[in-house]
């Protein structure tokens, strides 16, 4: 079978080149985003991870295996137990507390992704869902290894986003991908046909134009 997440690209990959090589990424990776662009960004991603571990408990719920349960759990653990971290360890350095984040307003960008990651998920099955969430999570996988491929270890030590760059593409974060393009996998395996497969794209390529409008917002507001 062949690797559906490789179609999804291929079938969106305008809007997914737009996201992965967005302005952001471009200037975050030469180490000249301002940090107010950085700082906006990681407040309206603390409250869009709130909502995208709000999808992967959807997830838990429109399981129908136990498989599928667990994944979606790890999936759920992860954003509250690590990556929220990062934004809170990141944010306490500008005097900003884990409550001041979580009072901070969503900008409409942040509210048009997240919702629409969650509709897919309301009105639609697993791979719906998962379809959705695909740009995000395997997306920062690639932003990520491509940064610090293009930069390497001694540029990297002094760069002003290390630590964003580490965490997406360190290790852990590289297998938190992989597992969720196999995932996606097995789901087409047992719930893709021919003709579903252009709504999907759909979905997909919705989901990497929204990314590239959270990019843009953090970069604008
Ligand atoms: C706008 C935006 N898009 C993608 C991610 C990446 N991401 C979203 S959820 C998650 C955890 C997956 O287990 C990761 C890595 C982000 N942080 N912010």
């Amino acid at each position: 079978m062949s690797d559906v997440f490789e179609r999804l690209k291929s079938a969106a990959q305008e809007d997914w080149d737009a996201y992965v090589n967005h302005m952001f990424v471009f200037r975050m990776g030469i180490g000249a985003l301002p940090q107010a662009a950085f700082q906006r960004y990681l407040v309206q991603d603390y409250l869009f991870l709130i909502q995208f571990a709000r999808a992967n408990a959807l997830a838990i719920y429109k399981s129908r295996t136990l498989a599928d349960m667990r994944r979606a759990k790890a999936a759920l653990s992860a954003i509250l137990d690590v990556e929220l971290n990062l934004h809170i360890r990141l944010s306490e350095r500008w005097g900003l507390s884990s409550g001041d984040l979580e009072q901070a307003r969503e900008e409409p960008a942040t509210t048009a992704y997240t919702r629409f990651v969650l509709d897919c998920g309301a009105s639609g099955d697993l791979l719906d869902l998962h379809t959705a969430l695909a740009p995000c999570v395997i997306g920062y996988g690639e932003i990520g290894a491509r940064l610090a491929d293009s930069l390497g270890p001694a540029h990297l030590a002094e760069h002003p986003y290390r630590e964003w760059i580490e965490e997406y593409a360190g290790p852990a974060y590289q297998e938190v991908a992989a597992a969720a393009r196999l995932h996606l996998n097995a789901l087409a395996e047992r719930a893709l046909t021919e003709r579903r497969f252009g709504e999907l794209a759909g979905l997909f390529g919705e989901a990497c134009r929204l990314e590239a409008d959270f990019w843009q917002m953090s970069l604008t507001i």
